[in-house]
């Protein structure tokens, strides 16, 4: 089989073009449009990149090599930054916007140079930022979206083929004296960069979707002020739990935990200082949990942990590392006054699994029910008419 280079290139320009179209009609509406636009930037400039080598009929030669290498560079940059957005979730860093104009200016110069130096030295250039691109997924390979993987590999794979063209061309100069002399490794760039830079840019958008689902999903399973697990999205979680304890023969801990007084925080300090106290609970109980260990929140002041592999001791552990933590949480209001947080607590236990979570749930609730009428600042134990005091 024969490639027809000028249909490829056409197919190819195609391509591009359908990607422009749908990343600027996606980006008004999808999550992350910012950074969509940025690679739709990069997208277009590829565009004209490629459109100036097609014009190598009617311009003379340094005129399409300066305007079409500049392009081309210049979207990689362009590219590059917008995947650093994504990944970093903040404006690119000024070097690389710059080290992108130079780096394109710099074709003009360059074409003082032999083709081969030329060549070589522009392969370089061109390889730096898809470089940087891949390493910029390779740094984020577990947090990052997986969609985005793909995105790096392929700008890695660019940037290698770009450093074999220029290897190729300081060892074999005569393979290069004109820009348009055909040989293997120019074809293997040329097919590498427009097909994986083009993959690139449809895998960006599915990284944009995946972050956007995942955020859709976290919304509906977390909630928003901290961050905590809600109800709908804990109960199987616990009932998992539950099996798990069944098969394996632990018990599973569930607690209720429900802040003290915290009407007349909300009354002396306002709402926003009620929340800032909320946020901070639960960023403090969280630090205190294993990883298996739940955080839910179920209205209001009130909230639950599930502690699989926790007996009673285990459970009173944790409330009473919690009961000193929140002593030195050292809250104050805007006006300096120290606010103390303290919180009750019910404990009902399920040993191998076997009481639901239905019930584990009224009897944590009658315990944080003695715990209130006890005095506050205190944990129950479900049953067992045990009360921990402060
Ligand atoms: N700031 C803030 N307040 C909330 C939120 N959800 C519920 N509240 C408030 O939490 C308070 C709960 O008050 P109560 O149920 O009377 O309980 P309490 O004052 O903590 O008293 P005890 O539980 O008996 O110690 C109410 O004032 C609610 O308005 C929230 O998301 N943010």
């Amino acid at each position: 089989m024969t490639l027809h280079e000028p249909t490829l290139f056409v197919l190819l320009l195609l391509g591009y073009a359908m990607l422009g179209l749908q990343l600027v009609t996606a980006s008004r509406r999808l999550f992350g449009g910012e950074a969509l636009r940025g690679w739709g930037l990069g997208n277009s400039l590829m565009l004209a990149g490629y459109l100036f080598l097609l014009v190598d009929v009617v311009a003379p030669q340094p005129v399409w090599v300066v305007a079409s290498n500049g392009l081309i560079v210049l979207g990689e940059f362009v590219f590059v930054a917008a995947l650093q957005r994504f990944v970093d979730q903040a404006p690119p860093p000024r070097w690389l916007v710059m080290g992108g104009l130079a780096c394109a200016l710099s074709m003009a110069p360059l074409m003082m140079l032999a083709t081969p130096t030329r060549m070589a030295i522009m392969s370089l250039i061109a390889a730096a930022p898809l470089a940087w691109g891949g390493w910029l997924v390779v740094r984020q390979w577990r947090e990052a979206e997986r969609s985005l993987r793909p995105v790096g590999a392929m700008l890695a794979l660019v940037a290698a083929t770009l450093l074999i063209r220029c290897v190729h061309a300081v060892l074999q100069p005569s393979a290069y004296v004109d820009m348009t002399q055909p040989n293997p490794v120019q074809t293997l760039v040329a097919v590498a960069a427009y097909v994986a830079l083009l993959g690139a840019g449809f895998g960006f958008v599915l990284a944009c979707t995946e972050r956007a689902s995942r955020s859709l999903e976290r919304l509906a399973s977390h909630d928003h002020l901290t961050g905590a697990l809600n109800r709908q999205a804990a109960e199987p979680l616990l009932a998992q739990a539950l099996r798990r304890a069944r098969r394996g023969g632990g018990c599973v801990a569930f607690v209720l935990i429900d802040l003290d007084r915290f009407k007349q925080v909300n009354d002396r300090h306002g709402h926003v200082f009620g929340d800032e106290v909320l946020r901070r609970f639960a960023q403090t109980v969280r630090t205190r949990l294993r990883a298996s260990d739940l955080l839910v929140r179920l209205g209001g002041e009130e909230f639950a942990l599930v502690l699989p592999d926790s007996d009673a001791a285990g459970a009173r552990r944790v409330l009473e590392q919690l009961r000193g933590d929140c002593r030195e949480m050292g809250l104050h209001t805007e006006a300096g006054q120290a606010c103390p947080v303290s919180f009750s607590a019910g404990i009902a236990l399920s040993p191998q699994g076997r009481v639901d979570g239905e019930a584990l749930y009224r009897a944590a609730d009658g315990a944080l029910y003695a715990a209130k009428r006890g005095g506050r600042d205190r944990a129950v134990l479900a049953g067992a008419d045990e009360t921990i005091p402060a």
